[in-house]
């Protein structure tokens, strides 16, 4: 990758040459065509880093168009991150590069089109009144997302952190599956290493706390964001909810009374009227309680939680379960505060006490 090499030269390993490259490079002449210049009816969404636009190839294909809003430095290498880390790894529940452009100061990055946009569109955007999510979805959306990190943390060379595991990350295909997506604030783990210290990036209420209180980042911060993730799916609810004025409640603080006095239907989705799988639903609560807990060393790896996914808890013992313990995160009133906005550039030292192409 010849652009990457110049952008991050000597920190990761270049692409072996007996490598398959699945991805290109596109003109940006290419790009303007393939989404009527940008338009804006062809825009999909927005994140922190530009817009996101909806397109076709000149063969037909679908893709989505993430230009990058205003180019600095920072912006920069958030790109060639993304675009580094998506051109290495090839997996099912992660979403595809198709390729990217740099021509003057564009920067652009081209994927696979999820015509399902994504779960948060469905939990609570515009997909939410048309209710599609039943329950053998969510426990799909469920295994997908946990197999895509668990392909992070185990087999990608070198392992791959996510930190910004969210419910707008994950993109649903046709066929409502799973497809973890957002590379750009990605972390790629030098070999040995247990954890890295960092500047504070990700999201609000999917933020472990040592991650938000020290900058800890280790592959555990994704699998404590996967359990709020997992809370969210089963009950529809926001990672944080406010509930009236200055007060706000984490989903945690929520479930964990009902987790603890065994309400566990209480916690499922009403959307759902009562239909849900009662074993599926016991094992699933199970595992976001084991993933978001405080303590990291208690909480189980992305390849336990697909086992426990897959398989059920019954007949297993997994060292983590022993320890079982949901903690109530308390976040201090300065972190509540943010509501659904990010924390990109919150520093380390931030203290605990302060249907248009829709397949649907
Ligand atoms: N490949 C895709 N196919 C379909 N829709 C997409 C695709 N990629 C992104 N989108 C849509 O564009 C929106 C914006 O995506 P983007 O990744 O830029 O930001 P985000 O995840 O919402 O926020 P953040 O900047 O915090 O990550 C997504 O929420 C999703 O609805």
């Amino acid at each position: 990758m010849e652009y990457l090499e110049r952008c991050i030269c000597g920190r990761v390993p270049r692409q072996k040459s007996s490598e398959k490259k699945e991805w290109r490079i596109f003109s940006l002449k290419e790009l303007h065509s393939a989404t009527n210049s940008f338009n804006y009816d062809n825009k999909l969404g927005e994140g922190g880093f530009g817009s996101v636009y909806w397109g076709q190839l000149w063969d037909g294909s679908q893709i989505a168009v993430k230009r990058l809003k205003v180019w600095s430095t920072k912006a920069e290498m958030e790109f060639s991150v993304e675009v580094e880390i998506l051109g290495r790894v090839r997996h099912k529940n992660l979403l595809s590069l198709r390729g990217y452009c740099a021509e003057g100061q564009e920067r652009l990055i081209v994927y696979d089109y999820m015509p399902n946009l994504s779960l948060l569109s469905h939990l609570h955007g515009q997909f939410a009144p048309d209710n599609q999510l039943d329950w053998d979805k969510r426990m799909n959306i469920a295994i997908g997302s946990a197999e895509g990190l668990e392909y992070l943390h185990h087999n990608a060379t070198p392992h791959i952190i996510h930190r910004d595991v969210k419910a707008s990350n994950v993109l649903l295909n046709s066929d409502f599956e799973a497809q973890v997506a957002d590379f750009g604030f990605a972390k790629l783990v030098p070999e040995g290493a247990t954890h890295v210290t960092t500047r504070v990036k990700g999201t609000l209420g999917y933020l472990a706390p040592e991650y938000a209180m020290w900058g800890k980042v280790s592959e555990s911060c994704d699998v404590y964001s996967f359990g709020i993730l997992l809370l969210e799916l089963i009950s529809g609810k926001k990672p944080i909810e406010k509930l009236g004025p200055g007060t706000k409640r984490t989903i945690v603080e929520w479930a964990a009374p009902l987790v603890f006095q065994g309400r566990l239907t209480e916690l499922v989705d009403p959307k759902l009227q009562g239909k849900f799988n009662a074993e599926e639903l016991k094992n699933v609560v199970h595992v976001a309680t084991m993933c978001a807990q405080n303590t990291p060393e208690n909480r189980p790896t992305m390849h336990e939680v697909v086992q426990i996914l897959r398989k059920g808890p019954r007949g297993e013992s997994l060292e983590s379960e022993k320890k079982l313990k949901l903690d109530t995160v308390k976040y201090g009133d300065e972190l509540l505060e943010a509501d659904d906005s990010e924390v990109k550039t919150r520093t380390a030292t931030t203290t605990p006490s302060s249907g248009r192409r829709s397949a649907a």
